[in-house]
């Protein structure tokens, strides 16, 4: 089943040129996110550029979040990953959708209007809160961590 969520469409461009972000098959858990761009864009050695898609959304439900990724033929072939290296996009939030776009490679990429630049995936998500106490119960782990229990 899939979930409903509101989509506000900030650029025209978006919905004619620009297809509406989408499931590429039906077992795929993101849908690419893509450049709004007046004209291509190349992002050299190093740099990190923002990049809007032209859409808002409202997940509305504070027990759901939405995540940016990078593509994995970006980042692996062209070192096109994120400049926060993941994105959190808040149940509350209903600003524009934007992706930061790091070329961590040695080569520069042009990146075309309309491009898919990294996807979003929406994610169940438990919010907290603290129950202070002095001591916990005893676990196999306790606090150990950072390669305690060996390296193979
Ligand atoms: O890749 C991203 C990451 C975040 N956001 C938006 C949605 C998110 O809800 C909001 C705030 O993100 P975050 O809390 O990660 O950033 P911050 O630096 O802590 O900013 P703020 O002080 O606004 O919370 O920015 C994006 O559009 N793209
Ligand atoms: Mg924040």
């Amino acid at each position: 089943m899939t979930h409903k969520l509101q989509l506000k469409i900030l650029d025209p461009r978006v919905g004619q040129d620009i297809p509406l972000p989408a499931y590429g098959t039906d077992g795929a858990a993101g849908m690419d996110l893509r450049a709004l761009l007046d004209e291509p864009l190349t992002i050299q050695p190093g740099e990190t550029h923002l990049i809007g898609t032209g859409l808002a959304i409202y997940i509305e439900d504070p027990a759901l979040a939405a995540t940016i990724l990078p593509r994995s033929g970006l980042g692996h072939k062209h070192g096109i990953v994120l400049g926060n290296l993941v994105g959190l996009i808040d149940s509350d939030y209903q600003g524009e959708l934007m992706v930061s776009c790091w070329n961590r490679g040695q080569q520069a990429f042009t990146i075309e209007p309309g491009d898919r630049i990294a996807q979003l995936v929406l994610l169940p998500v438990v919010q907290a809160s603290f129950t202070v106490v002095d001591e916990f119960a005893d676990t196999q782990r306790g606090a150990g961590g950072f390669g305690s229990t060996g390296h193979n």
